[in-house]
């Protein structure tokens, strides 16, 4: 039947994009960026994550498992989604403008050797850009999960992580598995 068709071909794509996270280029840069979220922990600067639609509910999903706990019990982790504020978000947005929500946040949340991560699949969106901009600014650093060849995030990135694939969904959920991965090497510093 059709829709058997679709979920085959589904799930198959997912399995191609998959296989190329073992590309050496990525293995290297996400060991790249294990390194950076560690040393962030371990030197007591703390981590701020943003991105829009289903990659908003990425940096949540990545921001509580630092909070909250991954697989280990150990203490809390400072975290934050820059996606959840309502009323920063919808304040930031009224005044300044959608591109402004992130780079506005990033500006009063974050210090000098901070970690800022942004998601976004097509690597172009503005508001994300430009929070990955004020974090330079701010000299904290940068991690871009990206998909489409990381656009202009690419320049703005310490560490990219980028998803050698066009098709938003799947590079979504590659992301998600590479947040996990970088839960884990943080766990790591607990055993
Ligand atoms: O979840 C999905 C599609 O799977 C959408 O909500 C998607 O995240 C939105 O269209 C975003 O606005 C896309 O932004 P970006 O990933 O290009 O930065
Ligand atoms: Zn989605």
């Amino acid at each position: 039947m059709e829709n058997e068709k679709l979920i085959v071909a589904e799930i198959r794509e997912h399995q191609e994009v998959v296989a190329t996270l073992y590309e050496p280029a990525l293995l290297n840069a996400i060991t790249a960026a294990a390194k950076l979220v560690t040393a962030t922990i371990s030197g007591g600067k703390k981590i701020l994550i943003f991105g829009n639609g289903g990659s908003a509910s990425d940096a949540q999903h990545i921001a509580a498992e630092f909070t909250g706990r991954y697989v280990k019990e150990r203490r809390g982790l400072l975290a934050i989604a820059l996606t959840t504020d309502t009323s920063a978000l919808t304040a930031i947005s009224n005044d300044y403008g959608f591109s402004r929500v992130f780079a506005r946040q990033v500006e009063a949340l974050s210090q000098p050797g901070d970690l800022v991560i942004g998601i976004s699949t097509s690597g172009s969106s503005e508001n994300g850009l430009r929070g990955l901009e004020m974090a330079k600014n701010i000299h904290c650093h940068t991690l871009g999960f990206s998909g489409n060849g990381g656009g202009k995030m690419a320049g703005l990135s310490d560490v990219l992580l980028n998803v050698n694939c066009r098709t938003t969904a799947r590079i979504q959920e590659m992301h998600i598995l590479l947040g996990h991965i970088l839960c884990s090497a943080v766990d790591r510093l607990y055993e």
